[in-house]
């Protein structure tokens, strides 16, 4: 199936002469939860604005469902709905009242029947004569949501959607956006938790430096790039790891109670029976054993260091 969003050899810099996208191509999938992971100044804010049409690209294409974004801009753009990272709501109307406003900018007939089904999904229906000003930052979050899903976009880039967010509120908002994408919407978004990509996404994507270093299906990158780690809580403490055992990827603990071997999750060949003979051989006994995978958090970090 062709995908939902194609970009080609996109480039952005900015009047100040910053090149902000070094060339990017990307591909999003129809219907997938994709995250957009990256370093402050990593060029996500930028690479989303360009694909909205808010900011014009240097060169290289963009395609949202086979419309391109400057000759067909308008086709391109009602297809999508953008939550930016800023709040940005007009203070003195009601909830219902922005809501609609937003749905009319884009030249679609009112459809009081799609606002109340957004705002109820968003739990905002009992705050729909509310003034805006008069919400807390999480309920303004998701009136900038209601705003983004009010003209029923098939795309919805959220940008840091729960930045700020209260630890319950952030996994109501997984919720509700994990029900977005079931009904067939298509979401995009950046953040900094990544957590919240390893909880929602489906694929990952990574820009470092205006470049995309890594695309991939979440569960295959974490199977890849995924270590494991077997603990051994050792009987008597070790001043050091013992020279036979020097060919092994082992760490010790500074207090020496702790044996750490680390192992590939895609390998057959584990090594850890080979490994535990060993240390019987040596007299080296344990405990204590656990194992533990990485997660998505220790993936990032060491990708984004390689190539720093
Ligand atoms: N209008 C602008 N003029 C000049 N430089 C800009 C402009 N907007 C962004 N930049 C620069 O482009 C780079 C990428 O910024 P961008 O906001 O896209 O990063 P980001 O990955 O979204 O960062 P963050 O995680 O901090 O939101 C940064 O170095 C930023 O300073």
């Amino acid at each position: 199936m062709q995908p939902i969003i194609q970009v080609r050899g996109l480039e952005k810099t900015y009047a100040t002469g910053f090149q902000a996208l070094k060339g990017i191509d990307l591909d999003i999938r129809r219907g997938e939860i994709f995250a957009l992971l990256g370093p402050n100044g990593a060029g996500k804010t930028t690479l989303i604005s360009t694909v909205c049409g808010i900011v014009n690209a240097t060169a290289g294409t963009v395609t949202v469902d086979g419309h391109d974004i400057v000759r067909d801009w308008r086709a391109a753009r009602s297809l999508i709905g953008l939550v930016p990272q800023e709040l940005t709501t007009e203070a003195f109307e009601s909830v219902w009242a922005t809501v609609s406003f937003s749905r009319g900018l884009f030249g679609k007939p009112p459809d009081p029947a799609h606002i109340e089904k957004v705002l109820k999904d968003l739990s905002l229906w009992n705050k729909k004569d509310s003034k805006v000003m008069a919400l807390s930052g999480g309920m303004k979050r998701r009136v900038m949501i209601a705003k983004a899903l009010s003209h029923e976009p098939r795309i919805l880039f959220l940008d840091e959607p729960t930045a700020g967010v209260d630890v319950e509120l952030r996994r109501g908002m997984w919720e509700m956006i994990g029900h977005l994408r079931d009904s067939g919407v298509t979401i995009i978004l950046t953040t900094h938790y990544i957590e919240e990509a390893e909880e929602m996404a489906d694929s990952i994507g990574v820009i470092s430096n205006g470049r995309i270093v890594l695309v991939e299906d979440k569960a295959a990158l974490m199977r890849k790039l995924g270590k494991r780690l077997l603990t051994l809580q050792l009987q008597n403490p070790l001043e050091s790891i013992p020279a036979e055992l020097a060919g092994y990827p082992l760490t010790l603990s500074g207090d020496g109670r702790e044996l750490v071997y680390s192992f590939d999750t895609q390998d057959d060949q584990t090594g850890i029976a080979r490994l535990l003979r060993k240390l019987g051989d040596h007299g080296i006994d344990f405990t204590n054993l656990h194992t533990e995978e990485s997660s998505l958090e220790e993936i990032f970090v060491s990708l984004v260091k390689e190539r720093a």
